[in-house]
């Protein structure tokens, strides 16, 4: 598959906080690339390198398997902060100072309205616009040269729960057109439910990355209870493919290294330690059990 954009080692500090700490990551072409991460995890210093605003102190970047050129700038569109629009200007008008701008022709301006759904505002005021219209324009507005990679740096930040819907929406929408998404967030959920690939980042090291289906499935988590917790613990505690217990009411959430299946726990529990369950159940592992796993670990 091709490769949209290849990171090598990428590092950077400012003055004594290593806000990027040797980070390598690759975003394949068609996929919707999640970089997920608490505050100050290092996503947007990323992103301010690969859109050259911001220089790294070691490491490499490629788009398109290139190193970046002025040419190739135009085949990516992103939204790093805040757009700046003109207030008193109508979205049309606006989106007419973009492409002169990105000398880019006029005929754009309607094709972008449509797939943000503003044409029907195009004549409105920005001024006028609520948060998740305005961050939709700026959608546009990063849609007008037809990119092939679209970066958007928390996109939902500060919307209301129907304007992050929309966006998620408008965001898969723009990736079936073929358009490969790279999007930072702090919102597991949010990547969850849109991503194909995630990175987690913390204090500006990478702790996980791949497919988002594949997080989901590799380990599992199995809910356990019997009469005697307490031994029940201990056992666990000492039990070579435990990562980690935790109490809920009555019960132990475990989860393992490797897929565990019930079968294989119940028996090592009954024959070789003698404790009898009152509970077992399979559950699925979740990107949030292993996110919030992940993010207490690295502490
Ligand atoms: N201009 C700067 N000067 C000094 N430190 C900075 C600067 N920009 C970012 N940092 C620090 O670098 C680290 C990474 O910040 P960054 O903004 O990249 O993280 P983030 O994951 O995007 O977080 P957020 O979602 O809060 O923007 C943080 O500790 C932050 O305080």
């Amino acid at each position: 598959m091709d490769s949209i954009l290849k990171i090598e080692n990428l590092q950077k500090k400012y003055k004594h906080i290593q806000a990027v700490a040797d980070v390598s990551f690759e975003v394949k072409k068609g996929s919707i690339f999640g970089l997920l991460g608490p505050n100050g995890s290092g996503k947007t210093t990323i992103l301010g390198i690969v859109l050259n605003v911001l220089n790294r102190d070691h490491g490499n970047y490629y788009w398109f398997g290139e190193a970046p050129l002025k040419g190739n700038r135009g085949r990516i569109g992103a939204i790093l902060e805040h757009p700046n629009f003109y207030p008193y200007l109508s979205a049309e008008k606006n989106l007419e100072v973009v492409v002169g701008i990105k000398q880019v022709s006029k005929d754009n301006i309607e094709r972008v309205l449509r797939i943000v759904e503003l044409f029907d505002r195009r004549k409105d005021k920005f001024s006028t616009f609520s948060l998740g219209m305005k961050q939709r324009l700026a959608i546009a507005a990063a849609l007008i040269s037809k990119p092939e990679v679209l970066v958007l740096d928390e996109p939902t930040n500060g919307l209301d729960p129907q304007g992050i819907v929309e966006i998620r929406e408008l965001i898969l929408k723009i990736a079936s057109m073929g358009t490969t998404i790279i999007i930072s967030s702090h919102l597991l959920d949010e990547i969850e439910k849109i991503c194909t690939d995630v990175v987690i980042l913390k204090n500006g090291r990478l702790l996980l990355a791949g497919k988002v289906g594949e997080i989901n499935k590799k380990s599992s988590v199995i809910e356990v209870a019997a009469d005697d917790m307490g031994k029940l613990y201990d056992v666990l505690e000492n039990y070579q493919y435990t990562r980690l217990i935790e109490a809920d009411n009555d019960k132990f959430l475990v989860s393992f290294t490797h897929p565990i299946s019930c079968g294989v726990l119940n028996n090592f529990l009954l024959t070789e330690r003698k404790i009898s369950l009152t509970h077992l159940v399979q559950k699925r592992e979740t990107l949030e059990n292993r996110f919030m796993e992940l993010i207490s670990e690295s502490k």
